[in-house]
């Protein structure tokens, strides 16, 4: 079987994400190019990173209006991404115009809210509810616009799961027991976001950032 854990390559350096993602490939069942990866080199890098053979998941979380995200996506055609996100707050016609967009083969997952974020910082910007209820209301309403699945915490993602039976879910905000959360506030564990219905896993400085990248990821799997 495949590994669920996508390790997060973000770093502008196009040989030191080469180098991490040769490492770590026996133990990750795919890589995810962020916004700092494709800010510094574009869709050629992300071709160069295609050609290590791991599925390649491009987070871009694409957020504008509909006409603008479509054609932003039929531009990332040539590098047919096996995972794309939006964020499903760009409505339900931006959703429905992003997997119309996409190549056939791409799952678009819509980005419910942000691990990096907590309640206050929900309440901050206006949205009554708590994460619960946030990540429940943009799974249904990415689920009624045809995308094939969400982002969303390991906090979150049991009962999204619970309400979208078919629906493939992204969980980053990941950290091993006794690792550093960073920027993160909506932290599970590997096994306990599994545990919980996640379809993937995503991990990005518990194991880029570590002495032994390779040894990082191996232990992380053995986990699961
Ligand atoms: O809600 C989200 C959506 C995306 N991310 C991305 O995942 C990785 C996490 O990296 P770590 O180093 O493991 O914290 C990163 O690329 C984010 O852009 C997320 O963290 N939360």
């Amino acid at each position: 079987m495949h590994s669920p854990i996508f390790v997060a390559i973000d770093t502008t350096d196009l040989d030191r994400a080469k180098a991490i993602a040769t490492r770590v490939k026996p133990h990750v069942g795919g890589i995810k190019l962020g916004l700092e990866f494709f800010c510094a080199n574009g869709p050629a890098g992300v071709q160069t990173m295609a050609h290590l053979g791991l599925p390649v998941f491009l987070d871009l979380k694409l957020h504008d209006i509909p006409n603008t995200v479509a054609k932003a996506i039929q531009a990332l055609h040539l590098l047919e991404p096996a995972i794309l996100t939006v964020h499903a707050s760009g409505g339900q016609a931006m959703l429905e115009d992003a997997k119309a967009a996409a190549p056939t083969g791409t799952k678009v997952v819509a980005v419910t809210m942000l691990t990096s974020l907590d309640g206050d910082d929900l309440r901050a910007t206006g949205v009554t509810g708590d994460p619960h209820e946030q990540v429940l209301r943009l799974t249904e309403l990415a689920r009624a616009s045809g995308v094939d699945g969400i982002v969303c915490s390991g906090k979150e993602v049991a009962a999204a799961h619970a309400a979208w039976k078919e629906g493939f879910f992204v969980v980053p905000g990941v950290r091993p027991e006794n690792v550093h959360s960073g920027d993160q506030k909506r932290v599970v564990t590997p096994r306990a976001a599994l545990d919980s219905g996640a379809s993937i896993l995503v991990i990005g400085r518990p194991i880029t950032q570590a002495d032994d990248p390779d040894g990082a990821a191996r232990a992380i799997e053995a986990t699961l």
